[in-house]
């Protein structure tokens, strides 16, 4: 009996051990392999229909990470051409991949245009800006929402159109002495008001910080417009006014584009002082950066700095966009409790925003392809586009090309992360907010409603009545389409009426 105890303890333990160094011996031998896959550049091109680069290579670094606590380096350039395609057909990839239908077409001219604009200077404006506020408005180390789960991915991968690589041809040659430069980057958020992009800003430094994907921290830093505005105009309980103009100065009013463009410059500078004297490895440029000429300037500022000093700043745009009416109500919803408007009565606040909805979509122009090359010459040849929709459960793509001539591990390893992080959005932290949306429009039918639960919901019950008046189908439909007769009728077209007057 002794005996068949020992045996089979033995036999148990034996066999674990077994286990436990064969996998571990397997792992080493991967590492190996891919140490020396890591002097070879390849290309990578998978269909995702057909298998998920991603997820093999995680199940090998997670794996990796297991046994040696520390993330597996990347094989050598590697170019990711990351679209989300329901075909096997590259270029269809790529045209559904295109948010504007008219820039879809290959012709260069729009290309050329742009090219020739790269030069252009933003125009001074006459308004002083008080630069104290200028600060990042949040840094690395906060908790944020919860993270939540152990990341398990899935992201579409599929083969370029040759297109990508005569844009590349375009990128600027790069100089070995660039790489010698500190590395840092910048996120640029392109997105409208109120469609997520400070909370995801937030959640991206939080998955950065919880996944230690250098294998150090990385110090990262908002840099928020809106709070620099906020320092300059006035708050009255109205529109947001610009000091020394006249009520209707309404500072959203496409008219004042121009004062806009200083409080950006402002921020964007103050990102830059930080960066130069190194307060911050990542920095994320929070404002709505709508139009093609504010994202032109930022390019035409980035290239100067990278040249002019000793920092290689690489930039990535994040565009995040919401189109869910209920998503939007209750985004603006909780704008109304901002700085912009405390204090102010809802229904006022939930209207002044509904009109900045409106006069941002009328001059606003997604991120798109036609605006690679102006990337990429800001940035060694690489183009780094992730896109986040509504809160991450609508599929859309992300764009992500390496400049071959460049190896550079740190910048894949951050690249693949928040590809990671933007393909899986919804799994880490985007759900938590769609529950609370869910939450909010929920008809509580509990009969056991305690008296303070009865005055949320009546409060609750007002908030939603006014979001629905504003927010009515006709104003979310002029809201959806871009460059639409707008008529008025209907309480609910307050705001596009008031907003086509003041134009
Ligand atoms: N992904 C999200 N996770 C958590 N909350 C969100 C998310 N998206 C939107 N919200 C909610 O909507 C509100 C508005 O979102 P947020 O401030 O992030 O938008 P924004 O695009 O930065 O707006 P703005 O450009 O006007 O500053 C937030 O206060 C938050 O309550
Ligand atoms: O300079 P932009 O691109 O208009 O973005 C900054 C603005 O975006 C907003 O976040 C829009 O709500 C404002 O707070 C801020 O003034």
């Amino acid at each position: 009996m002794l005996y068949t105890f020992y045996s089979s303890f033995l036999s148990d333990h034996i066999s674990f051990l077994h286990e436990y160094f064969f996998s571990r011996i397997k792992v080493f031998i991967l590492y190996i392999t891919r140490l020396f896959l890591q002097t070879i550049p390849i290309s990578i091109f998978h269909n995702y229909n057909t298998m998920s680069f991603s997820s093999q290579e995680d199940i090998f670094d997670d794996t990796f990470y297991k046994f040696f606590g520390m993330h597996i380096p990347n094989p050598a350039p590697i170019e990711i051409y990351s679209l989300q395609n329901e075909g096997n057909n590259p270029y269809d990839a790529l045209q559904q991949s295109c948010l504007h239908s008219s820039t879809t077409n290959l012709d260069q001219t729009p290309v050329n245009d742009l090219l020739d604009n790269i030069s252009r200077e933003a125009e001074p404006s006459d308004i002083e800006i008080n630069n104290s506020s200028s600060s990042p408005s949040s840094v690395r180390g906060r908790s944020y929402d919860s993270f939540c789960g152990i990341p398990s991915y899935d992201s579409p991968i599929t083969k370029p159109s040759s297109f990508y690589n005569d844009l590349q041809l375009r990128a600027d040659t790069t100089s070995p002495l660039t790489l010698l430069k500190a590395k840092k980057y910048l996120v640029v958020l392109v997105g409208l008001p109120a469609s997520g992009k400070s909370s995801v800003a937030k959640h991206l430094i939080d998955y950065l910080d919880q996944n230690n994907v250098l294998g150090q921290p990385i110090r990262s830093g908002i840099y928020n417009a809106g709070d620099v505005r906020r320092s300059s105009v006035i708050i009255t309980n109205g529109p947001i006014i610009i000091p020394n103009g006249s009520v209707e100065d309404d500072i959203f009013n496409p008219r004042n584009a121009k004062k806009k463009e200083e409080f950006a410059r402002v921020a964007l500078d103050s990102l830059l002082h930080d960066m130069a004297n190194d307060v911050i490895d990542l920095a994320i440029f929070d404002a709505t950066n709508s139009t093609i000429e504010r994202r032109n300037y930022i390019w035409n500022v980035l290239r100067t700095f990278n040249n002019e000093s000793n920092i290689m700043v690489t930039p990535l745009v994040l565009e995040v966009s919401c189109d869910k009416s209920e998503y939007i109500k209750y985004n603006v919803h909780n704008k109304a409790f901002n700085k912009d408007y405390c204090g102010n009565p809802y229904s006022s606040s939930i209207l002044d925003f509904a009109k900045r909805l409106l006069y941002y979509k009328k001059q606003f122009t997604p991120f798109n392809e036609i605006e690679y090359p102006l990337l990429s010459s800001a940035s060694n040849g690489n183009i780094f586009h992730f896109r986040i929709s509504n809160a991450g459960i609508s599929s859309v793509g992300n764009m992500i090309m390496f400049n071959k001539d460049i190896f550079d591990l740190e910048t894949n390893l951050l690249i693949r992360e928040i590809e990671k992080f933007s393909s899986n959005y919804h799994r880490y932290y985007g759900y938590c907010y769609t529950d609370r949306v869910e939450n909010f429009f929920d008809n509580c039918t509990s009969n056991k409603q305690t008296p303070s639960v009865k005055a949320e919901n009546i409060q609750r019950d007002y908030y939603r009545k006014v979001l629905s008046e504003i927010f009515n189908s006709s104003f979310l439909e002029t809201l959806r389409m871009t460059n639409v007769e707008l008529s008025c009728g209907g309480s609910g077209e307050q705001a596009i009426h008031i907003a086509n007057n003041s134009i």
